[in-house]
């Protein structure tokens, strides 16, 4: 039976990494584990920055933002020799399985690590919700609360001086963020990458509000990587009835104490993923789906096509 295990956190942090950490170890250790915390991701692994973690160590954590184990992007771990390197430093210290907090991108790493005897457990870790397989990422909730008080602040100062807020969100190629935050802030229009941007119709759409709607503010939400909202600002105060102010609300998103969900969803995935480990089982992630913590194989995971956020989008052109 599996005796050490490793948890490492990697990609973008993500709100309830913490509570992870936390859950893994805590679970671990009760069940007789050694738990090893993995610094800096697939960085660390590869370094050999590795530490014994205890019940101690991973006390006061689970209401903290960000990873007290850090993160980081190493894009040469796609290479075979890199990989050895950390597999050799897993073994010298009798490490056998590790668990990896992260997105897509780790989640590959995971099954690579798998594929070479090291068993991995891949945990969503992830504000943008581009997993495909879980209904939910740990740290998702906590950005939209995030977003929808920064946009509510905005709110106020747009409707006192007859402004458009162009609020840019992260998400990365993912538009949940926006159509989440979008739909519960009371936004006129929203734009993801699943929506497509027609600059001329948003404007024509922002003049019809200002002009038949009689709206003393508008507010567009946009997922990143669409287009640059400040030179859109620019042309909606020239093109509309409306002042344009862009707002790019960007690593704030990503911070902050964790909400009570991710925080559940962080420990109750911890738990799932040791319970797999000490079965022998890798090359799986765990999801939330339909309110069920389910382990799926990597390998399927990462082949399942993103869900389309219609039914979402047609509820919120009803709401505008
Ligand atoms: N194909 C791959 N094979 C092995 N490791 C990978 C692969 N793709 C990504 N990784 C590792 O996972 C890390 C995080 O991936 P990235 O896509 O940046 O973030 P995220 O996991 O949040 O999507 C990368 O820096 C790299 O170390
Ligand atoms: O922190 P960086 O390197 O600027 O990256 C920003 C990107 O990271 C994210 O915040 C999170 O992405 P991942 O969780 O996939 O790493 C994206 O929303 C954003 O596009
Ligand atoms: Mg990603």
């Amino acid at each position: 039976m599996v005796k050490r295990i490793g948890i490492l956190t990697s990609g973008g942090d993500s709100p309830g990494m913490n509570a992870a950490i936390r859950a893994v170890t805590r679970v671990g250790i009760n069940a007789g584990l050694e738990v090893f915390g993995i610094y800096n991701g697939y960085k660390g692994m590869t370094e050999g920055y590795i530490e014994p973690l205890t019940r101690e160590s991973v006390g006061e954590i689970v209401n903290r933002g960000g990873t007290i184990l850090g993160s980081a992007r190493l894009p040469e771990f796609k290479d075979l020799d890199v990989r050895q390197k950390a597999v050799k430093q897993l073994q010298k210290r009798g490490i056998e399985a590790v668990v990896v907090v992260g997105g897509d991108g780790s989640y590959r790493g995971a099954l690579a690590l798998t594929e070479m005897g090291v068993n991995c457990i891949g945990l969503p870790g992830t504000i943008d919700n581009d997993i495909t397989c879980t209904d939910y990422t740990i740290g998702f909730q906590t950005a939209l609360e995030t977003v929808v008080e920064c946009i509510d602040k905005l709110r106020d100062t747009s409707n006192s001086h007859h402004r458009c807020s162009i609020v840019e969100v992260m998400g990365n190629r993912c538009g949940d963020l926006a159509l989440w935050s979008g739909i519960a802030c009371g936004a006129e229009i929203i734009v993801t990458s699943e929506t497509g941007f027609d600059e001329e119709e948003v404007l024509g759409r922002l003049r019809d509000l200002d002009l038949i709607k009689k709206k003393r503010h508008a507010i567009v939400v946009i997922s990143e990587k669409i287009t640059d909202v400040d030179q859109f600002a620019k042309k909606v105060s020239l093109n509309t009835g409306f002042a344009g102010r862009a707002t790019t609300l960007g690593h704030i998103q990503r911070g902050g104490s964790p909400c009570p969900f991710d925080r559940l969803l962080a420990s109750q995935m911890g738990e799932k993923a040791v319970d797999l480990l000490m079965q022998g089982i890798g090359g799986q992630c765990i999801a939330i789906r339909n309110n069920k913590i389910v382990a799926i194989p990597i390998t399927e995971a990462l082949g399942m096509p993103h869900e389309s956020r219609k039914p979402l989008m047609n509820l919120f052109e009803r709401l505008v």
